[in-house]
This record gives C-alpha cells, structure tokens and sequence, in this order.
C-alpha cells in the first residue's frame, strides 16, 4: 500500500487567515505538537516576508525532532537565501518555491509570459537545489491552468531537478471528479512524473476542500497539505483531521497509509484553536464538541446496544475521552435510564416512569439538561412518592412596586378533594407561605430557607430548601422548578408531607376554603 505524506500549513497558509496573528513562542508550541502528531512536513512561515517569520522558522527548525521543515518562497534569489539562512540547520533543509501559472494570474498579476514563467522557475529549482536537500515548487493557481501548459512546465521544472510538484487549488475552484482526473492526467502525461512527489493544497471556497484533497489522494497525489481545524486564507484550507481519519477509518477504499499518530488529533485542534482564537464549531467533523455526542432517542438507544450503529470514528481515535448521550427534549427512556444508573440511582420502574415524564416536561422549557437537574428531579420525586398528602395544583401570585404580595393557590388535600385559598405577606414568598400555612391549618414554623439554581444560564432551575417544624417535629423540604416562587412553594408543601408520613396520628386537619 503507498504511503500519503502530511504536509501542514498551518502556521504558514493558516496564519494567512484575515485577523489571525500568533508569535513566535505560540508558533513554536504549535510546532512541537505538530511534530508529536507526526506529520511529515511543517510549513512554519514565510521567511523573506518578515523577521518575526524568519526567526520563528528557524527557531522551529532547530527544535522539531522528527518532522521536516520547510519555508515558502518567492522565485527571487533573495528570498531564497533568506530561507537558506532560516533552514539551513535543519536536519533536511527544504524549500517551498511557488509561481503561478494560470492565465488570469500570469496576465494580470506576474506581468509575465508563459515562457517567462517557465524560466524563472527552471533558474529558481536549480539555484535552490543547489543550497536544499528537497526542492518542492508550487504552480499557484494549477486548478485554473490550461493542463498543455502544466505539462510543459512541470516537465522542464523536473528536468531541472525537482523533488515536490504541488498543484494547488488557490482559489477553491475544482470539483472532486476534476482534480482526480488533473492528477491523473499530469501523472500519466509529464515525463519523470513518476520519480517526484506530487503533492495537492486545496482551499475551501466552494466548501470541498477536503473531498477534492481526498479526490486529489485518487488520483494519485502522494503528499497533502493542509492545515489543522481547517484554518487559513479566506473560508481556508483543507481541514488535516478530516483528511487523516477518512483516509484510516476508509483505508479499504483509498488505500493508502499515513504516519499520523491519531490520538493526537483533538489536543491539537484545541491547541489550535485556543492560541488562534479560532473556536471550532460545535458540529465540525472529527473535532467537534458534537462530533461524538447524540441527542436523539433513538440514536442514543442504537449506541448504547451497539456503539457502531451510528458511530463510525470511535472517540479514542482521535483522542476524545468518550462519547456523550446529552438529555433533552428528544431523548428517550433508554438513554434516561443509562443517566439515572450513572448518578447512582436505581429506581423501580413506575418510579422511573415518573421521573422521565417529569424530565420530558422540563426539557420542554430547558435546552440544557445538566446531571444536577437530574439529579434534583430524582430527589424530589422520591421524597414525594414516600409520602403524598397534599399535592400543588396551581400557584397565582399578585405583585407590584404599590401592591400588597397575595398568593392564591390550588392544592389537592390529603382526603382528595381541592382547595383554593388566598393570602397576603409582606413578600411574595412569605404571601405563598401565609396561604399554604392556612390551608394545611396548623401553625407550621419556617426555621429556614435556602435557595439555590441548579446549573448555571437564565434558564437554570431553582432549588429551594426549608426547615419546617411542626408539632415538635422538625422536617426538610425540597423543591425545583424553573420559577423561585414554584419551587418554594413545593419545598413547603414537601416538608408538611414528608411530616405527615412521619407521624400519621398527628395529622394536622385540613381547613376546608374551597
Ligand atoms: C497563494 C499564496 O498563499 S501565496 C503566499 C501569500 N502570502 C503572503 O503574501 C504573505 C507574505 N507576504 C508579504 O509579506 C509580502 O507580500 C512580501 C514581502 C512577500 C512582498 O511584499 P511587497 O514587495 O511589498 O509586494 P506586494 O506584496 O505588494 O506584491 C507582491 C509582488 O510579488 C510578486 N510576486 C507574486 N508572486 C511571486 C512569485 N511567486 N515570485 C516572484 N514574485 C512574485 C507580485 O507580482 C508583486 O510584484 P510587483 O511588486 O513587481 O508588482
Ligand atoms: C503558495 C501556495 C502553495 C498556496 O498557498 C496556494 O496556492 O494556495
Ligand atoms: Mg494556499
């Protein structure tokens, strides 16, 4: 099976990327993971573009253990002493000449002829061939060239002793079936094609960057350059972790290998994306925060029977801890269940019934459901179903900067029938205590109150916790709802049942309001 080359860019091609600008300390660290990721070749910069460039390339040379290095250049002497004098350190100095080679480019931005062209990197590959162990040159725009021309120039820039050919897609133009049938074409074509490395950098214009890559890899490209979490000039380039893992984990299809150490992949993407500022988006392949986590029912159902009905990367690959089953509205009473396992209950299943009804409803109105809402269902629900006797049907409370608080609540009572009753206070919560007080008609003594949100963001649940004592018995109660006066209301109504179940003969008698 032949072997693909990675070729990252992106500290070169990637800081291209409008806003982004890293220094050389970040550069160096992104370097040392690159290398531990394992790719081939690290672009590090552009040399003769600036100092800063110039030294962090050769601080990265000297300190990259395995990987190779290389620097992008112009076709100007200059800039190829100046990368001479960036790499020469390195273990296996290597240049990146690039021209283009396009008609609109040649016309209007070289100024030059085809002829022009052709001899100027002809000189070029032969003055750095002189200084560089590889000579890689790049025709800039090779998507957009006439493929006669590309024969031609590729078959004199080989004469001249070249070791890399890469036939760059700069402005994401081309479609998969047509690079495939470019490198084929070249390959079959360019006489001593077969002695060099061709080598393809797709951009992302047209969102098919990596398929056109993987396209280009068909067709008998041999090295990839790309960049990782996809970053670079305009929409970017062709994202390195899509590449890496649709060749392993469809190696039956392309057949190829690769020298990636995968498991590095996310710490790289992350580290990528922290000294970049660049956040990767939630539903980005292969690194994405979603990339292994399901929502749905059903789904959540197939994976935890069997983990390849819908996932085809196992986390591990790429050096994500493990997959994630996320609650909400869409989920079902199998991945429930698995949830409620996990916090360390287990409850019996008409119990359970309750609880997922419950948590049906809050996911309704919440988008994250977080273990501690969970967890605050559970609690509730079990304190409740060890002892019921007076049950909250509805809450109604008037306030306002010139009224006095008053609450009118609905309660089913311990004989079943219900009751309705109002009351003031001077707070609203207090107004909600004052009418509960009069329902259960008994003077039940509030000894404390703490109210807590469940999880973070505006639509947090709250907690409310009391101490009641009634009758020389003291009781907790514990109450969660989305609203604070809800959930004190059922903290209070909690506590009462909890000492009714206590201590049945004392019983305090309902007053009938309804
Ligand atoms: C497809 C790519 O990604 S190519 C790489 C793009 N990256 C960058 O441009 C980042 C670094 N660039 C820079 O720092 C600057 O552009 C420099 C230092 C390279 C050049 O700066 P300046 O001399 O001010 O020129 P400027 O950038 O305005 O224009 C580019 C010049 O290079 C010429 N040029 C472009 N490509 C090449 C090439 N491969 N070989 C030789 N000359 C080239 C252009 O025709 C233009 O020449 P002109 O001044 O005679 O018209
Ligand atoms: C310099 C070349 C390789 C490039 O980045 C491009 O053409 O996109
Ligand atoms: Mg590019």
């Amino acid at each position: 099976m032949r072997r693909v080359e990675f070729f990252d860019t992106t500290l070169r091609d990637g800081e291209q990327q409008p806003g982004l600008n890293l220094n050389r300390e970040e550069k160096l660290k992104i370097a040392k993971q690159l290398d531990r990721l394992g790719v081939d070749i690290i672009e590090a910069g552009f040399p003769a573009s600036n100092d800063a460039d110039f030294t962090s390339v050769q601080q990265i040379a000297r300190a990259v253990q395995n990987s190779t290095v290389t620097g992008l250049s112009r076709l100007v002497k200059s800039d190829i002493d100046t990368t001479w004098e960036a790499l020469k350190e390195s273990r296996n100095p290597r240049i990146h000449l690039f021209i283009a080679t396009s008609d609109v480019h040649i016309k209007h931005k070289l100024n030059m002829t085809q002829e022009q062209v052709i001899e100027e990197s002809v000189e070029a590959v032969r003055y750095a061939k002189e200084r560089f162990s590889v000579v890689q040159w790049s025709a800039e725009d090779a998507c957009r060239t006439d493929w006669g021309f590309l024969t031609k120039i590729m078959t004199e820039v080989i004469k001249a002793g070249v070791d890399v050919i890469n036939l760059p897609d700069t402005v994401g133009y081309t479609s998969p079936s047509e690079i495939k049938a470019m490198f084929q074409f070249l390959k079959e074509n360019v006489e001593g094609a077969e002695n060099i490395t061709l080598s393809s950098h797709c951009h992302d214009d047209l969102g098919m960057a990596v398929a056109n890559s993987l396209a280009a890899v068909e067709g008998g490209a041999d090295q990839v350059e790309c960049t990782i979490n996809g970053i670079g000039e305009r929409a970017g380039n062709a994202s390195l972790e899509e590449i890496a893992v649709a060749l392993h984990i469809r190696e039956d299809y392309y057949q190829v290998k690769q020298n990636l150490h995968l498991p590095e992949i996310k710490r790289t993407s992350s580290l990528v994306s922290k000294l970049t500022g660049n956040v990767v988006p939630g539903n980005k392949a292969i690194v994405g925060s979603n990339a292994f986590a399901h929502e749905s029912g059903i789904h959540q159902d197939g994976v935890l029977k069997e983990s390849t009905t819908y996932e085809i990367i196992t986390p591990e690959l790429v050096g994500v801890e493990t997959n994630k089953l996320v609650l909400g509205k869409l989920s079902g009473k199998h991945a429930f269940r698995n949830k409620v396992l996990e916090l360390g209950f287990d409850p019996p299943d008409e119990e359970l019934k309750r609880v997922f009804k419950a948590f049906k409803q809050l996911a309704n109105k919440k988008k994250d459901i977080s273990d501690d809402d969970i967890f605050a269902l559970l609690a509730a629900d079990k304190v409740e179903a060890e002892a019921k006797a007076y049950e909250l049907l509805s809450l109604q409370v008037n306030v306002g900067t010139h009224n006095i608080p008053t609450a009118t609540i609905t309660m089913k009572m311990p004989d079943g029938a219900e009751a309705q009753e109002a009351a003031t206070g001077s707070g609203s919560v207090e107004a909600v205590y004052n009418t509960l007080e009069r329902m259960v008609g008994s003077p039940i003594r509030l000894d404390d109150y703490r109210i807590q949100s469940v999880s973070g963001g505006e639509d947090a649940l709250a907690e409310v916790v009391v101490h009641v004592s009634y009758n020389q018995q003291s009781s907790i109660g514990r109450g969660t709802a989305h609203d604070v006066l809800e959930a004190s209301a059922y903290a209070y109504v909690n506590a009462v049942n909890r000492i009714l179940a206590e201590a049945p003969a004392e019983q305090p008698e309902p007053s009938i309001n309804s």
